[in-house]
Order: C-alpha cells, then sequence, then structure tokens
C-alpha cells in the first residue's frame, strides 16, 4: 500500500499522473460532472480529490483553496503521487476592457506576485506555463469556436489592499490579461519539479468592476460565468487527453 498524503489524503495507488486543480472545493464536483464513473476519493480541509474517467483515461481532481500556500502543499503532495501534467482550472479579474464575462484566459505566464513561489526560487526565476499542454488549450478553443485570450496573467496574495486601484492600472499598462492567486506558483513549483503545468481561467470580474461584485456573481452561478467555467473543463479534459 502506497503511503497516503497528510493534507489530500490520497496515495499514489489513487491518482492519475493528469490532474485538474482549482481553487474551490465546489468545482471538483461540477468538473467531475464532465466525468463517468466519478468517484470521490478524499475531502480534507480545501483539498477535495476525486477521480473519473474521460474517453477512457483516467483524470484526478483536487481543489487548492484559495493562495499559493495551500495550492503548493497540493502540487507537492500530487508530485510524491506520481502526478505529470496538471491544469489548473480557475477564476480571474480582467485587467483589460477587452475581456468579457465568461471569457477564458490561458495563461502563458504569470507573474509572480505572491510570496509563496518566492520560498522556493529567487523572484527573477520565470513562472512559465508547458509550452505542449498550454498549445493543447488553445488548440481546443479555437477548434470549439470558445472566445479565449493568450497572454500574461498575474499572480497576487490579497483581494482587499488599499493599493488595488493603483496596481491593476500598473499591471494593466504592462498588457497583463487577468489577475488570479495560484498559476505564478503552480507553474513556477511544477517547472522545478519536472511537471508540466498549465491554466485556463475564466473571467469572473469585468475590467475596473467591483471585484467582490463580480465573485458574488460567479458563486451565484450567473449564466455567462457558468458556460465559461464549462468550457474552460472542456479544454482542460481535451488538453490533457490529447
Ligand atoms: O476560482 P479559483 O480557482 O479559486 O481562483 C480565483 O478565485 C479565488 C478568489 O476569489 C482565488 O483563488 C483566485 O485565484
Ligand atoms: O479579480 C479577481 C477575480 C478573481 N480572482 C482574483 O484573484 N482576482
Amino acid at each position: 500500500m502506497s503511503e497516503k498524503q497528510p493534507h489530500i489524503l490520497v496515495s499514489a495507488a489513487d491518482v492519475s499522473e493528469r490532474v485538474i486543480v482549482c481553487g474551490e472545493p465546489n468545482r471538483v464536483n461540477r468538473i467531475a460532472a464532465h466525468l463517468s464513473e466519478p468517484q470521490l476519493l478524499a475531502d480534507n480541509r480545501e483539498y477535495r480529490v476525486m477521480k473519473g474517467q474521460y474517453n477512457g483515461v483516467t483524470i484526478t481532481l483536487c481543489s487548492t483553496g484559495i493562495g499559493a500556500p495551500s495550492a503548493m502543499i497540493a502540487l507537492e503532495e500530487l508530485h510524491q503521487c506520481g502526478v505529470r501534467q496538471m491544469v489548473r482550472v480557475g477564476s480571474a479579474g480582467a485587467l483589460q476592457p477587452e475581456i468579457e464575462l465568461g471569457e477564458l484566459v490561458i495563461a502563458e505566464a504569470a507573474v509572480r506576485d505572491e510570496g509563496g513561489s518566492k520560498a522556493y526560487v529567487d523572484a527573477a526565476y520565470p513562472a512559465v506555463g508547458d509550452r505542449e499542454l498550454t498549445q493543447a488549450l488553445v488548440q481546443y478553443c479555437r477548434d470549439a469556436g470558445v472566445p479565449h485570450h493568450c497572454g500574461v496573467v498575474r499572480s497576487h496574495d490579497s483581494f482587499y489592499t488599499d493599493d488595488e486601484a493603483r496596481l491593476c492600472d500598473y499591471w494593466h499598462g504592462k498588457g497583463v490579461l487577468g489577475a488570479d492567486m495560484e498559476t505564478a506558483a503552480l507553474m513556477t513549483l511544477g517547472r522545478l519539479r519536472g511537471m508540466a503545468v498549465a491554466a485556463v481561467l475564466t473571467n469572473v470580474v469585468r475590467y475596473q468592476q467591483d471585484v467582490k461584485a463580480g465573485v458574488a456573481d460567479y458563486v451565484a452561478a450567473d449564466e455567462a460565468m457558468a458556460e465559461g467555467e464549462a468550457r474552460a473543463i472542456r479544454a482542460a479534459l481535451a488538453a490533457l487527453t490529447r
């Protein structure tokens, strides 16, 4: 019997080489609805772990909670279980006005404005997604006619600083597409551990819209955002089973 990991409470025997991660535990269930034979494996703290089949391939699903530290714990324990490819199906707030609610942002790379990854490696090290996995996300969106935007995102550690407007203006001016909290840490640590990591994010906050209102609408399953999330899930499944 292989050893259970202390936070995600699963072992290598339970976990496939391909995993979808997301922040919110309930999103794991919504992703599992796209799989056959869905099975709950563990539910501990912010980590809900399920598995299921997609086109004959076993896919593991794991929530990571909010922020880099808990996401990096999940990545490390999934790595110990033999995971080789990871797609984050997340949400983000737009930093550019042309990105509509529910549209997808495919992160090619991320600004490391979070503290977690800096515990591992100097801030000069880049957070870059896996080229093939990222390209497979793009290809799915092109083939399926899914509205999407590709580029750099910014991962941060705080939602409600007094400085948010200035920070958003600054990164908007640098052409960054959107903000989330985990992509940079997952891409950085994935690269250090030899795991392919990519991220597809549903836009849930318009540029310069109130962030609280946007996230609340997402939680209330606003139609455009729910459809965006379903498209992100399909893109992730297609990329992992390409
Ligand atoms: O929707 P998830 O995957 O949780 O991602 C985004 O949403 C949370 C904030 O509301 C942060 O975790 C951020 O990265
Ligand atoms: O604006 C937003 C929306 C979701 N997640 C973030 O990190 N920022």
